[in-house]
């Protein structure tokens, strides 16, 4: 699905990625962790296009896009759900998902407008198509909540839900546990889980380390920019080089 291959970025001189290769399978979860400033950030930046590369390659579905802008990176089929990504305010739950879609359909602007036959099977099209992901991660009971006074572990169930509804084959999600607490991390666990059992291919950058551990089939360990680890997650776990790079952080 990616092939990542020798990819480097610099920001001053200085390497926040340096020659980094991975590779994530049709259906898998790789996750990548890694000790604070190890690079993972800037890593999936670069695979979703928001950085260039200094150096390197990466293959999605058998296309080389190094270079290409991320609008034609996610219409290839990559999804993103950012870490600071937020919702619609003033918008309900389900508009905040149908507000993505109308760039999609065919009608046009001219056809809205005059609320034309054409506009108007798309409007319901799209309302059922908002239905059906809303209840896939959960959220159907919500959406006609104004979407900003859903707690935070449904906010980002809310983004899952936006960036499902382009149908992407790898879906990158960029420290999706960020500010949950106990129970929301939980329910989060648990639709990633759902997704992957769904047969989606999922790449997950986070900084809490058992949160990714449990999700991913396989595990990449980022420490100064460059992968030193790369394995199933019990294999990383006790890899002495992770664990000296965590525990040196902390000491
Ligand atoms: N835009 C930038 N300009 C200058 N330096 C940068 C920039 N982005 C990242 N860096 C540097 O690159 C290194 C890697 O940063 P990055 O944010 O990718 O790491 P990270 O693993 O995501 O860290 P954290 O877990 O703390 O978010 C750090 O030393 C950081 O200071």
């Amino acid at each position: 699905m990616l092939t990542v291959t020798g990819l480097s970025r610099s920001f001053g001189g200085v390497y926040a990625v340096r020659d980094v290769s991975l590779a994530v399978a049709d259906g898998e979860v790789c996750g990548v962790i890694g000790p604070n400033g190890a690079g993972k950030s800037t890593l999936f930046n670069l695979i979703t296009g928001h950085l260039e590369a200094d150096h390197g390659q990466i293959s999605f579905r058998g296309h080389r896009v190094e270079r290409l802008a991320p609008h034609r990176r996610a219409r290839l089929g990559m999804s993103i759900v950012f870490q600071a990504a937020r919702v619609f305010r003033g918008m309900t739950v389900r508009e905040n998902v149908m507000v993505g879609m109308h760039g999609r359909t065919g009608a046009g602007f001219v056809s809205a407008a005059l609320r034309l036959p054409r506009h108007r099977r798309d409007e319901r099209e799209i309302t059922a198509e908002a239905e059906a992901v809303l209840s896939r991660v959960g959220l159907a009971e919500w959406a006609d909540r104004p979407a900003d006074l859903l707690p935070i572990g449904q906010q980002r169930a809310l983004q899952l839900a936006r960036a499902l509804c382009a149908r992407p084959r790898l879906l990158l999600l960029d420290e999706p546990a960020s500010g949950l607490r106990g129970q929301e991390r939980e329910r989060l666990a648990a639709l990633v889980e759902e997704l992957r059992a769904d047969g989606l291919t999922i790449l997950l950058v986070e900084h809490d380390v058992a949160f990714v551990t449990r999700l991913a089939d396989r595990v990449v360990v980022l420490d100064l920019g460059r992968v030193i680890a790369d394995g199933p997650p019990a294999e990383v776990r006790a890899d002495p080089l992770v664990l000296a790079a965590y525990l040196g952080q902390s000491a």
